[in-house]
């Protein structure tokens, strides 16, 4: 809330134009001086922050009773929100002056803005530095990605005006470490983070710098300089414990000694073991925003995205799929989790341990009224919330040898995949027999490859049948698994009409999400069908 504070006070005829006054305010932003009739704008001569007087000149000095209104709109509040804004919404200088506006629009708030990279960076900086493995050292300054980013970013600085000279060393950086890449003709899970972590460094200089030049006063921070810690998995690390009160001392810090809107990189930690700098794996800031959120016991956490919320499928599979007004933090963690790209998997944890509402908005779009997300909502009405695609799964079909009854099944077949550090996506048990999903695309790094597979096929062998079924997909069902009996209905309908044989069903202890595994060719299929059937026919509603 801006902060105004009135006073007046009597001014002497021949007095100098100067006015002191001890105020609470720590920050001026605009005075405005009051005399009978007349209002003009007054300047600020100085301001002390530590006895906090404030000193004003002012045209009315001729006058006997001035009458000033300070306001203030940052000195003595405390931050209010987080706004993340991903890449769809910082394609091009254009976007970032959109965002700018879009975030001054609300007056009463006093966010942390957290940033990914600009559009597509970091697909094109991990293209380039998998050319760089092979192209030779003389070729690096060559390699079209490297180009395509030095240009959108120093575009960029130019058309938003802001000196080139804020990203001038980490253009060079890049380009040197790509150099060093070409030279050791290798890519490793460590270098490949360092080599991201120029998209949302540089995105976030350049944006910050932006605010600064249109009166909007900001700080630009790293967020491995700043108290992110992670495990040292590369590519896909986990925050750490500790990174809760360092961020909110680095934040709060800055914030109470001289107050300027934070602009944290999103997706970019630091090893806690290595201290070199990690990624929370493909599209982490969500995770970064809701660190901080939690971190700062915000009021809210915003993710500003491309379309009108959360929408009731993949809008690339069905593009007239509806935005969902609420979730909950289970159903949005499971969406997330069964492949729905509009959430980072993690990111509902620090929300929901820290109960903060998470809100998806589209910046495109800033009026409509997105999706909230909360821990609790009335679940009275619903039935259906999301449909989510998950492709590209390998499924297990394992058939104990032994007689039935026998103990020690369902054990030694998990103890496999935990020996082999594979994690297991969804299960249908019998007594003999176990149907599984592994998720290659999880560990961003890596893929499970063939050898991986004939390795955890020739482990599970020793105690069973095992039938190997790649190409397949998990198509998840979020909704009210009270109503289930409701929901399978209405699926079985639709794969009887539309010929689709169900492989393997799966409603768990989850109890917000029934899994369905397809072929991968039948999947898309699938789910337009269902999205009908559940959306779009009132008669099957
Ligand atoms: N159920 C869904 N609801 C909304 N968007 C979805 C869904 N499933 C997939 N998407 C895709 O997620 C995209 C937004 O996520 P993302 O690209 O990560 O945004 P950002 O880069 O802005 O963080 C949308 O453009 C849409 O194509
Ligand atoms: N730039 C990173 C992190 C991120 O969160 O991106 P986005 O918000 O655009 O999904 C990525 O592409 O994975």
């Amino acid at each position: 809330m801006a902060n105004t504070l009135h006073f007046s006070s009597t001014l002497q005829a021949a007095a100098s134009p100067v006015f002191s006054k001890r105020t609470n305010i720590m920050h001026c932003k605009s005075l405005r001086v009051q005399t009978g009739n007349h209002s003009s704008v007054a300047s600020c001569l100085a301001q002390s922050r530590s006895n906090r007087v404030l000193k004003v000149s002012c045209e009315a000095a001729s006058v006997d009773v001035l009458e000033m209104s300070i306001t203030n709109n940052q000195a003595e509040k405390q931050l209010t929100c987080v706004m993340k804004f991903g890449g769809s919404s910082l394609a091009s200088a254009e976007r970032m002056r959109e965002v700018a506006e879009l975030i001054l629009s609300f007056p009463n708030e006093s966010p942390v803005i957290v940033l990914s990279a600009m559009g597509k960076t970091t697909n094109k900086l991990l293209l380039a530095g998998e050319k760089a493995v092979s192209c030779g050292v003389t070729n690096v300054d060559s390699i079209e990605e490297l180009s395509f980013i030095k240009e959108l970013h120093l575009r960029t600085a130019k058309e938003l005006e802001v000196d080139e000279s804020v990203i001038a060393k980490h253009l060079d950086e890049l380009e040197q470490l790509l150099n060093g890449i070409a030279m050791m003709k290798e890519l490793t899970p460590r270098t490949k983070d360092y080599l991201v972590s120029f998209g949302e460094c540089m995105s976030t200089r350049i944006f910050a710098a932006y605010m600064n030049k249109i009166g909007a006063k900001a700080r630009q921070y790293d967020a491995f300089e700043i108290g992110f810690i992670t495990t040292d998995d590369f590519t896909n690390a986990d925050i750490l414990e500790a990174t809760y009160p360092a961020v909110a001392q680095s934040l709060h810090g800055d914030w109470s000694r001289d107050p300027a809107i934070p602009i944290v990189t999103g997706f970019l930690g630091k090893g806690w073991r290595s201290c070199a700098i990690t990624t929370l794996g493909r599209g982490g800031s969500d995770l970064t925003a809701t660190t901080i959120g939690k971190a700062l016991g915000l009021r809210e956490i915003q993710v500003w995205k491309d379309v009108d919320g959360v929408l009731t499928c993949d809008p690339n599979i069905y593009p007239h799929a509806e935005p969902v007004p609420y979730l909950t933090f289970d159903e949005a963690a499971e969406l997330a989790y069964f492949g729905a790209q509009v959430l980072h998997p993690q990111s509902m944890r620090p929300a929901r341990e820290a109960d903060i509402p998470v809100r998806v908005k589209n910046s495109y779009n800033s009026n409509a009224p997105g999706t909230l997300i909360t821990r609790a909502r009335d679940m009275r009405k619903a039935v259906l919330t999301s449909i989510v695609l998950k492709r590209n799964v390998t499924m297990l079909d394992i058939v104990s040898t032994r007689m039935l009854g026998q103990y020690g099944f369902l054990a030694k077949v998990f103890s496999i995949f935990e020996d082999l550090g594979i994690s297991v996506d969804v299960v249908a048990t019998s007594e003999v027999s176990i149907s599984l999903t592994l998720d290659p695309s999880k560990l961003w790094c890596r893929e499970l490859i063939q050898q991986e597979l004939d390795h955890v096929v020739e482990e599970l062998e020793k105690i069973a049948v095992v039938n190997l079924l790649q190409h397949r997909s998990i198509i998840s069902l979020i909704g009210n698994v009270q109503r289930s009996s409701l929901i399978l209905e209405k699926v079985f309908n639709v794969l009887r009409v539309k010929g689709i044989n169900v492989q393997m069903i799966s409603q768990g202890a989850s109890k917000v999400n029934i899994s369905l595994i397809v072929n991968d060719d039948e999947a898309e299929q699938c789910v337009r069908s269902l999205h009908a059937a559940f959306f779009e026919s009132a008669s099957l509603n």
